[in-house]
């Protein structure tokens, strides 16, 4: 563990008074409808959190007003339930660093095509995009859609994992063999990252294994994932550009999400700490700071 955490070092960007706002991440949030707004809000600060420079969510138009008014600190775009919506979010493509697709998206079938054409588009550019929660309902209905995608980052959690497993490999996973389950996903969809979040969470690409078991804690308040696909969204960023030689040879994708990981669950050990049984998303979100320091800081 301690080594993979020693190459997450190596990737982040050092902090310069020489560089200019957006340098450091510009990430996209697709996610947000009129039931949750919580889930795109928690990835987007997170993002902003870990140390990205703009944070922009691209959500239905009833989530906006909601979802600006959480925080001034982030840009958002009230586009996904529009016919335009895929021409809306390719305007935004090219400054864009990395997409986190699907917190808080719903399973609305216009809202799926929008997202399909914007991770088409984002392919296209060549974007690394983290698929999680809802997005991974889609790709589940079409693996195809990131089939082969290396710049494509998984993040199922137990429920998404089986559904995706199934869908993929067609039958069930064998739940006494995740290290194996984990492997073949990744594989089967043309060694895409994939994060099988859990109580280890395990990561592959369909060479490696990598297992993340940083302490966290026994609460598990809804918006974790959130936080963890947020942060991840910037890592990716950040390790593709630091590229294989800031990590040793290790996949860059693989070592952001153990990167995503270690900070999720770092975060949730120091605000269980804190607030105990009462602990949520929020209180975790207010631990990125020192959680990051702790981790990658010393
Ligand atoms: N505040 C918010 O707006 C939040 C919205 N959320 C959104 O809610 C939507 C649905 O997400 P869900 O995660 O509920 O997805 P699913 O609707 O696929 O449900 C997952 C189910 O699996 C169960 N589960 C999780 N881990 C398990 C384990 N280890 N063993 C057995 N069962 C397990 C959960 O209790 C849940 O019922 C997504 O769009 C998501 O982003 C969540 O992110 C939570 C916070
Ligand atoms: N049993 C567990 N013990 C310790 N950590 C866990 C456990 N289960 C999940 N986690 C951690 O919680 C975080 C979120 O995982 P979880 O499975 O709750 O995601 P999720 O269901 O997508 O969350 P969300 O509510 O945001 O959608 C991950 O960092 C994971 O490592
Ligand atoms: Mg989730």
């Amino acid at each position: 563990m301690e080594n993979t955490l020693q190459l997450v070092r190596n990737i982040i960007p050092p902090l310069s008074s020489t560089k200019h706002k957006g340098q450091d991440g510009r990430i996209g949030v697709v996610g947000g409808c009129q039931e949750y707004t919580g889930a795109p809000y928690f990835a987007a600060i997170s993002a902003l959190k870990v140390g990205a420079d703009l944070s922009h969510v691209f959500c239905a138009s009833a989530a906006a007003p909601v979802i600006k008014a959480y925080s001034p600190e982030l840009i958002v775009h009230p586009v996904l339930d529009s016919p335009s919506a895929v021409h809306e979010a390719e305007k935004w493509l090219p400054r864009l660093h990395a997409l986190v697709v699907g917190p808080g998206l719903g399973r609305d079938d216009a809202l799926l095509r929008n997202v399909q054409g914007i991770l088409e588009a984002s392919k296209a550019r060549d974007i690394p995009v983290v698929i999680d929660a809802d997005g991974l309902w889609l790709v589940a209905q079409q693996p195809a859609l990131i089939q082969g995608y290396r710049k494509a980052v998984l993040t199922p959690n137990h429920m998404e994992f089986s559904r995706l497993y199934d869908a993929v490999l067609r039958g069930p996973m064998d739940s006494n063999d995740s290290h194996g389950s984990v492997l073949r996903l990744s594989q089967a969809l043309g060694n895409v990252t994939v994060v099988q979040k859990g109580e280890r969470d395990i990561l592959s690409n369909g060479q490696q294994v990598l297992v993340c078991s940083q302490e966290g804690s026994s609460r598990r308040c809804g918006g974790q994932g959130d936080l963890l696909s947020g942060s991840l969204g910037v890592l990716v960023h950040w390790a593709l550009l630091a590229g294989p030689e800031k990590t040793n040879g290790s996949s860059p994708l693989l070592v952001a999400a153990f990167g995503a990981c270690s900070l999720t669950r770092q975060c949730n050990h120091q605000a269980f700490q804190k607030h105990g049984r009462s602990t949520t998303t929020s209180d975790m979100i207010a631990e990125v700071g020192a959680a990051f320091s702790k981790l990658f800081e010393t």
